[in-house]
């Protein structure tokens, strides 16, 4: 059987190549537990209590999967990429468009319309899909849309988040390829209050898959792409160090000091998703990766800058990285 993809494992440094996709390290890290994928490369969703439901709405995203025919609908998915807001993921589909030559005469047509609360538009075999900010936002998003890739019987789906973020020491403008994410407390968990209990999850991204989409960077790009660790925080302000929220009450010693710390960790950049995107698709076993632009690097300052024409244009770049892996992966 051919390997799928590579994880590294905590006890072991280097690259183990595996088949089926993710589950000897999935297992290795679940263990006594069902792993989430059929033979087919479909998503098993190991929750049983789905079984008993007549319909399972997936509020967020206007569909169920009684009323809906969710495989007519998606079944020929196969990225999905996933942003903070609903005019960056429609551009992205109109990107991709235009890479995928897929005619959209008809205009893109949002297919959550009728939940008001995120988008998502489907060119050919990507779904694009907003997620709003930070972790809860982007995790409600997810479990819904792993649900709707396991009801569409979706084979081997990839999911990448295409997002902003501030860099540590690398120029604004920069475009990050995340190889791990860390959360607030500088672990690569992510972390949850379950029943009354925190409970933390691996927070593991596909190291092939990552390694992938940095190598297409490209010497003639405008713009330089670094391969290295994302901490997501809980919040934009104190959460990330900065000093100019409305509470602080530490100083830009202590800031940097903590900047620094991750710096010398191996972190790029910081946003406010990756550890938990990583955690969830692997207990779903779906491959997955987080790319990002800077908007300005934390060692030198906080408040973000460049005007409004600048930042539309930076993200689009990381869209160019992932086209341009979606490209080569379906010419394969
Ligand atoms: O994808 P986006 O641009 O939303 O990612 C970052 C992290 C937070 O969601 C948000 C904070 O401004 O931007
Ligand atoms: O500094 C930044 C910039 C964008 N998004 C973040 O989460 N942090």
């Amino acid at each position: 059987m051919s390997c799928d993809c590579d994880y590294v494992l905590p006890s072991r440094k280097g690259f183990m190549p595996h088949y089926d996709n993710c589950k000897t390290v999935w297992q290795a890290k679940h263990p006594g537990k069902k792993y989430p994928k059929n033979d087919d490369g479909t998503i098993a969703l190991p929750n049983e209590h789905l079984l008993s439901l007549d319909v399972d709405i997936l509020y967020h995203l206007g569909l169920d999967n009684k009323n809906c025919d969710l495989k007519a609908m998606f079944h020929d998915a196969k990225f999905v990429c996933m942003g903070g807001t609903k005019y960056r993921m429609r551009e992205f589909a109109q990107y991709m468009a235009g890479v995928l030559n897929i005619p959209t005469d008809g205009g893109l047509k949002n297919l959550t319309k009728r939940s008001q609360r995120y988008a998502m538009y489907k060119v050919g075999p990507v779904l694009a899909v907003s997620h709003g900010i930070g972790i809860p936002s982007m995790t409600t998003l997810l479990q819904e849309v792993i649900k709707l890739l396991a009801y569409a019987k979706v084979a081997n789906p990839i999911v990448f988040r295409l997002g902003t973020s501030g860099g540590l020491g690398i120029p604004a403008g920069s475009v990050v390829v995340s190889s791990w994410g860390l959360n607030g407390n500088l672990e690569k968990t992510h972390n949850i209050p379950i029943l009354g209990k925190t409970r933390k999850f691996p927070s593991i991204l596909d190291t092939r898959l990552s390694q992938e989409v940095h190598s297409l960077a490209d010497p003639s790009d405008e713009f330089q792409t670094f391969l290295g660790g994302t901490m997501g925080a809980d919040d934009f302000y104190r959460g990330q160090g900065r000093l100019d929220g409305p509470f602080c009450d530490y100083t830009e010693q202590d800031k940097l000091a903590y900047l620094t710390k991750l710096s010398e960790m191996g972190v790029r950049n910081i946003e406010m998703e990756a550890p938990a995107l990583a955690a969830m698709l692997t207990e779903a076993g779906v491959r997955g990766g987080v790319v990002c632009v800077t908007f300005l690097d934390r060692l030198q300052g906080d408040q973000v800058t460049p005007s409004k024409a600048t930042l539309t244009d930076w993200q689009n770049r990381p869209m160019i990285l992932i086209g341009r892996y979606i490209e080569k992966y379906l010419k394969k």
